[in-house]
């Protein structure tokens, strides 16, 4: 079924060209980008994105690091920790892996981290980047939603309407800027919108990121519409599902993302296309 888009064929792409240009670059015999992971506390979700990842490094051949710390580390340890991967000039991309536990204060994190080292575009300078249009590290689910968007043919929105189901500061805030730098007409809808549905049945592209398993049905979708599931949740019987109800809605969309084999790959390739473009910036630095 061609109206299904899956991510993860899509990835694959990218991953190849990471990986040639990484071949490349061992064959010069120069130091190899670094991506390195954080991760605080043992929680069970996490450790499937971190899996992913880590065998994403090793097949493109990008060096990667895991440090796994106590769920019970203070605010100050962990900034130090921070400091010295800032200092470390083998690294060149740090993610945090997110949620962090309830004592930690999650912004003050981000603010640590070298805004030239924000693999996921994080900091607070680089998300203030994004929105005046500033070259930058674009967070990677959102890149991954935008490169989907352009492989499908859809990159000049110029007349479309955009609506997102969901606000956070990870997928809803920034998609919904990239959509509007490439002129969608973009509505953010959220707890507090009145009629969601409604909103949403307006969308040529609607970009589900709201956390609900299932919760968009063939009534909430406009004939010919793109949609993009960004959900990451798990049904009664503990499998993967979206936000999307994709058996309902197909048959009006255009185009989907399926759970999985969607977004979530491309996430991960964007994470590593994030790492390379911090590479070349720190070996342009380094002369
Ligand atoms: N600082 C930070 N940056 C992140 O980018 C980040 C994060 N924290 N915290 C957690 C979420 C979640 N996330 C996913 C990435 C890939 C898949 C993915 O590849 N999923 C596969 C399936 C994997 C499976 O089967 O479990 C798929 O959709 O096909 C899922 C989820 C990134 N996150």
């Amino acid at each position: 079924m061609d109206k299904i888009i899956y991510g993860d064929v899509i990835a694959q792409n990218i991953k190849d060209s990471i990986k040639a240009r990484i071949d490349t670059i061992k064959e010069k015999g120069q130091r190899l980008p670094k991506l390195v992971v954080v991760v605080v506390g043992s929680k069970v979700a996490s450790q499937s994105y971190i899996r992913g990842k880590e065998k994403a490094c090793q097949a493109i051949g990008m060096e990667n690091d895991l440090i796994q710390l106590d769920d019970a580390i203070t605010q100050q340890e962990l900034l130090r920790v921070i400091q010295q991967l800032n200092h470390d000039h083998t690294v060149d991309g740090i993610l945090i892996q997110m949620p962090l536990p309830k004592h930690i204060q999650e912004n003050e994190i981000l603010f640590a981290i070298d805004p030239n080292k924000d693999v996921d575009g994080f900091h607070p300078f680089n998300v203030g980047k994004m929105m005046i249009q500033e070259k930058t590290f674009i967070p990677c689910t959102p890149k991954g939603i935008m490169t989907i968007l352009k492989h499908i043919g859809y990159e000049d929105l110029s007349g479309l309407r955009a609506v997102i189901l969901g606000r956070s500061n990870v997928v809803g805030r920034p998609v919904s800027q990239l959509l509007l730098n490439q002129h969608a007409t973009v509505t953010v809808c959220h707890t507090r919108t009145e009629d969601v549905a409604k909103e949403a049945a307006n969308a040529d592209i609607l970009i589900a990121a709201a956390g609900q398993p299932r919760m968009v049905k063939a009534d909430w979708v406009k004939n010919g519409a793109v949609v993009i599931d960004v959900g990451v949740n798990r049904d009664e019987c503990g499998k993967l599902c979206g936000d999307v109800d994709l058996d309902e809605v197909i048959a009006k969309c255009r185009y989907i993302t399926p759970v999985p084999k969607g977004v979530g790959p491309m996430t991960i390739a964007m994470l590593l296309e994030n790492t390379l473009e911090a590479y070349d910036l720190h070996m342009e630095k380094e002369g």
